[in-house]
């Protein structure tokens, strides 16, 4: 009996944990736009959760990621119901499971005889259109099925979007569902720019769109190109459809952009031979594909069938899977992070996946490790997915030495001599001292780099030595180092040593952003250091800010508003600060769009409608930004103000409906004034 509760409890603690990671990788891929592993590699998490949960239903929650739909609703907007929900599709990899759907609704349906329709599934955002009377109204996110943010403005920039249907024939209203993507043209383009302005290069189309989508400047927005695919429908309101290739013809009448091809297929067989013509196609379509979607086309018939509190019971998702191939483990290697995270690595006999030769791929973490139990010599299936980098699926079991033992990811900590800890309600190891050779290597390396203090000559072999000879035990200690100290290093010519000194002493005067991002702030990339300069404008005031404050900023998240209050907190951390000030003579002082903290609209954010009296937008944007105040694009809970002039549309009755309160030009003008 008591074994078989401690069985249980192991169960449920296995459980538990796969949730916790799930929910890790959703908040990642949705809210972050910054995912660590690949879709087929979530997609096998939440399959082995699907599979857990059935063994052992007493561990069930509607709760479960099993069961919903991934959030993506974030600060800023303004959530709106669905008038019919938007849910998610299953999915598979396999093509007997996609054989078993057919059989599976022709269980549900007796006498099915089954016509489908094959469509793309188009790697982007769910979106979905409010029509009236065939005017655009509403652009809404999918957010948790039920309720998404309303991205509107945002919307409105994408160019083949119409505002009016062409034709005359609509329904009262109509909520079209589609899909957001990016070129992949459009995405290198902006990758190459922000390449070209030392900006970190974003990760694939798909997160570029979704942080695109997320911007609360619509303004910047119209930058990027988003595109747009229609492909179904939620409320209808004054009109009837029968099948679901109706809508493909109909949209296209309308004058918005479908899918180029959609194929009808009479039984599972031909629906698969259509999906192997889709596979030969796909890159051939503007928007990157990762799968074909399966749908029943008799309307009637898809509402016999029904849907579950995530997907459809009458439509399934088949997805192309990522290049594997197999491989040997020779070794499990601990790579230590700029913040003295320690992430496992496995070291590969070198195979080629995808074009590029591949030895080395991520572990994740000790959780991770565990969970797929490998071990060294191991051989291991490896994938390599787009731009993501290549990981091990899974082990080979048949093929395990029979002496091999668990990995000990503890252990092998200990032997290495790391001094670590496991970061709380984390699965990952950080190291405890921060004087730990190699990440001071690492600090160092980051802090020269070229997205932070861009020190020329800083190299890693120049880092190696000054760490081995101990002249450098903190990176402001690089500001004292002279030119015959760098001279005496191997293979360091005493030009070279002159040139190095001078690049340091240029990288005083570097930009605050520089110097935040250089720091090496658990959660503090270039972008959060650049938003952070911009709003401090001193390294003085940012480590004088509270949680709070911090958290207020657009784009800045409460974890890493809490990683910045730590990092300000830790005495070893203020003495670096204080020394690169006072004894380095860093000047930390951001030149990015400075801010008026003692002006009358410091602090406030405001947007600006309709035409004012005697003041173009621009002059009075400058105005306001001049006070100390931020003009954005879009009304939102954080607007302080809506500065309104005539012909105000749609801005003043949002600002109406929550409350933001509304200035004309005369009252502006009398706030300006208070500050001259
Ligand atoms: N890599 C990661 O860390 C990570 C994390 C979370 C989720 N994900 C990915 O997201 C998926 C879950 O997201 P999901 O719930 O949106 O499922 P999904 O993307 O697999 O499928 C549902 C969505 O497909 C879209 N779609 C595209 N073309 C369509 C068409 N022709 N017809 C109908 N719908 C179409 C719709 O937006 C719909 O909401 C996972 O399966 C995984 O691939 C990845």
């Amino acid at each position: 009996m008591s074994e078989m509760k401690s069985e249980d409890q192991d169960i449920g603690q296995q459980i538990e944990r796969l949730r916790n990671e799930i929910a890790r990788h959703e908040r990642l891929y949705r809210k972050e736009n910054q995912p660590e592993i690949s879709d087929q590699e979530f997609d096998r998490m939440v399959k082995e959760l699907e599979e857990l949960e059935a063994q052992y239903p007493l561990f069930s929650s509607s709760e479960s990621p099993t069961r919903k739909v991934g959030d993506d609703r974030s600060k800023g907007f303004i959530t709106v119901r669905h008038r019919v929900p938007m849910q998610s599709l299953d999915n598979t990899y396999n093509q007997s499971e996609l054989f078993d759907f057919d059989t599976r609704l022709k269980r549900l349906l007796p006498g099915l005889q089954p016509v489908y329709l094959v469509e793309p599934k188009i790697d982007g955002l769910a979106i979905s259109l409010t029509y009236e009377k065939g005017r655009f109204v509403q652009a809404v996110t999918r957010g948790n099925g039920e309720e998404g943010d309303d991205v509107t403005e945002n919307v409105r920039t994408i160019h083949s979007l119409p505002d009016r249907l062409k034709g005359d024939d609509f329904p009262d209203l109509i909520e079209i569902r589609g899909e957001i993507y990016m070129t992949r043209k459009e995405f290198k383009r902006i990758n190459k720019e922000r390449e070209a302005s030392d900006l970190p290069r974003f990760m694939n189309p798909r997160n570029l769109a979704s942080g695109t989508l997320k911007q609360l400047d619509p303004a910047v927005v119209a930058q990027r190109k988003l595109e747009i695919v229609c492909y179904g429908v939620g409320e209808i309101r004054g009109m009837t459809f029968h099948h679901q290739h109706e809508f493909n013809e109909l949209f296209s009448a309308w004058g918005l952009p479908t899918v180029e091809r959609v194929w009808q297929a009479e039984g599972i067989e031909n629906a698969w031979k259509a999906v192997e013509e889709l596979d030969a196609l796909r890159l051939e379509f503007a928007y990157p594909t990762d799968g074909a979607v399966l749908k029943l086309d008799d309307l009637s018939l898809q509402q016999e069938a029904g849907s579950t509190s995530k997907a459809p019971r009458w439509a399934i998702s088949y997805k192309f899977a990522a290049e594997q191939a197999e491989t040997l483990l020779r070794e499990i290697t601990i790579q230590i992070g700029r913040t003295g995270n320690l992430t496992p690595v496995a070291e590969l006999e070198p195979v080629e996946i995808a074009g590029t030769t591949v030895s080395r791929a991520t572990l994740h973490n000790e959780d991770e490790i565990r969970r797929k139990d490998v071990r060294e010599g191991d051989t291991v299936i490896v994938e390599k997915a787009g731009e993501i980098i290549p990981a091990v699926v899974r082990v080979v079991t048949e093929k395990r030495k029979k002496d091999s033992s668990p990995f000990d990811f503890k252990g092998r900590l200990d032997e290495l001599g790391f001094e670590a800890e496991r970061v709380p309600g984390q699965a990952a190891w950080r190291l405890r001292a921060s004087d730990n050779p190699v990440r001071l290597r690492r600090q160092i390396e980051h802090f020269a780099g070229r997205q932070a203090m861009d020190i020329d000559g800083l190299g890693k072999e120049i880092v190696r030595q000054l760490v081995e000879r101990g002249l450098v035990r903190d990176v402001a200690d690089l500001y004292g180092l002279g030119a015959d100290e760098l001279a005496g290093l191997d293979k360091f010519a005493e030009k070279s040593a002159n040139n190095l000194v001078a690049a340091i002493a240029t990288s005083r005067e570097a930009d605050l952003w520089r110097v935040i991002h250089g720091l090496g702030i658990p959660m503090i990339g270039a972008e959060a250091a650049k938003l952070l300069a911009s709003t401090f404008g001193t390294m003085e005031r940012l480590t004088k800010a509270s949680t709070e404050d911090l958290a207020a900023i657009d784009g800045i998240g409460p974890k890493m508003a809490d990683s910045l209050v730590d990092y300000f907190n830790e005495d070893a951390n203020r003495e670096r600060i204080r020394r690169l000030f006072q004894e380095a003579g860093l000047k930390m002082e951001s030149s990015l769009e400075r801010h008026n903290d003692e002006g009358p609209l410091s602090g406030k954010t405001l947007v600006l409608t309709g035409t004012l009296p005697s003041m173009t937008r621009d002059e009075a944007k400058a105005k306001i930004e001049k006070a100390g105040g931020k003009v954005t694009g879009s009304v939102s809970r954080k607007t302080d103000f809506l500065v309104a002039g005539a012909e105000a549309g749609s801005k003043l009755e949002k600002a109406r409906k929550l409350d933001v309160a509304i200035l004309d030009q005369e009252a502006l003008l009398a706030i300006l004034s208070d500050g001259s």
